[in-house]
């Protein structure tokens, strides 16, 4: 363990010392692969571990979305679980007053979000400091990321935080890279441009990369022209990446000045509130909800008023069939069509088949053969 957080600490000092040009850009982008392979060796537990079982930070998923809060001490991850949540997190002005992971459940229209309190984390957290592996572990497995982050604090605490996360794999607001490749058993290596690249990546980098991850037959295709070596090397470590919405919430806005306030509020994906005065909660509370692009689908049965006492919880861009899914695991298969009110119908009720995509707060009632 030791050993590979050394190499790590090598290699980023050289990459430090490496003056970046055209005559370096190689060597530093086989370095930047090296990084990559190393940091997720870092991830793996050592063996006979046990997968975070009895450390408390072994909190099954439940409710219809998860969302883990993240975010340097005392910054009010605790406090605002207890505002939210009928959870009670022991919140003081002492850092790491919260040392497991905390859970809550948090209701929105009719759906359950859990929302998952952790520990501080600190700079040197992807590198094993403090729990910051288990902290960083826990928020993987979200559906968004509330990064707390505290008003009175300097700018940097922001982007110190972005780096930890991304050094654990862990990509925020992004897509995955549009690259396509395909390791081979023979072949040799076909590496190929949709159109001139202009992120930096050649043929020539691409293969070096491939060489060093011991990958010598494979098909590659940057379909995206701005791909950068990054993003090839997040495309050969797909499986330790993590592609995950995050929402900066900065707290604590009571202590700062209304110009300062302003300006934070602008930058994007970001809202502000203070918890210590209860302001801006629900908007906090509002855009999480549209981050996790959850939709309430209202049921009726035939000659019955719809139940809009109970709503079933999909995510956006679900289908007739998604919504059988919901209600029963073998409901499709007797599925004879849908009869559907609401904003995805052309006109009310409009008769559907399993493909149809339906809106938030549809009412759907299936007809069965
Ligand atoms: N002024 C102000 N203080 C706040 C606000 N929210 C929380 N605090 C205070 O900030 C301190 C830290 O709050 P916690 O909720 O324990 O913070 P945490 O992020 O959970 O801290 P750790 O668990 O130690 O990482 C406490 O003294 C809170 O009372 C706020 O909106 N404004
Ligand atoms: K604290
Ligand atoms: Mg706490």
């Amino acid at each position: 363990m030791v050993n590979i957080t050394e190499k790590i600490k090598e290699i980023e000092e050289e990459m430090k010392r490496t003056q970046k040009n055209k005559a370096t850009e190689y060597h530093l982008g086989l370095l930047k692969g090296k990084l990559a392979r190393l940091r997720a060796q870092l991830l793996e537990p050592a063996p006979g571990a046990s997968s975070g079982a009895g450390t408390g930070f072994d909190v099954s998923k439940s409710g219809d979305a998860r969302i883990a809060l993240v975010g340097f001490p005392s910054v009010g991850k605790s406090t605002f679980l207890s505002r939210v949540t009928k959870t009670k997190s022991e919140a003081a002005s002492y850092a790491f007053t919260t040392l497991t992971a905390i859970p809550g459940v948090l209701e929105y229209g009719g759906a359950e979000i859990q929302v998952l309190d952790l520990p501080g984390i600190i700079e040197g957290a992807a590198e094993g400091k403090g729990r910051g592996r288990q902290v960083i572990s826990a928020a993987k497995t979200s559906d968004l990321i509330l990064m707390i982050l505290d008003a009175t604090k300097k700018a940097e605490q922001r982007r110190l935080l972005e780096a930890e996360l991304e050094a654990v794999g862990i990509r925020l607001n992004r897509e995955p890279p549009n690259i396509y490749l395909k390791p081979k058993k023979a072949g040799g290596m076909k590496i190929n441009f949709q159109t001139p690249p202009k992120g930096g990546l050649d043929e020539k980098l691409i293969y070096q990369i491939l060489k060093d991850y011991k990958m010598l037959n494979a098909e590659v295709l940057i379909r995206d022209e701005y791909a950068t070596v990054d993003d090839f090397i997040d495309t050969i470590m797909i499986n330790h990446r993590k592609y995950i919405k995050c929402l900066y919430v900065y707290n604590k806005i009571d202590s700062i000045s209304l110009e300062h306030l302003d300006q934070l509020a602008r930058e994007p994906h970001t809202v502000i509130m203070s918890c210590e005065l209860d302001l801006g909660l629900t908007d906090v509370i509002d855009r999480c909800w549209e981050e996790l692009q959850l939709m309430r689908i209202y049921t009726k049965r035939k000659g019955f008023e719809p139940d809009f006492s109970e709503a079933l919880i999909v995510r956006r861009g679900s289908t007739i069939e998604d919504v059988c899914d919901q209600v029963h695991r073998t409901l499709k298969e007797t599925f004879k069509y849908a009869m559907v009110w609401g904003a995805s119908a052309r006109h009310v009720p409009q008769r559907v088949g399993l493909s149809h995509v339906v809106a938030d707060e549809d009412v759907v009632s299936i007809v069965a053969k």
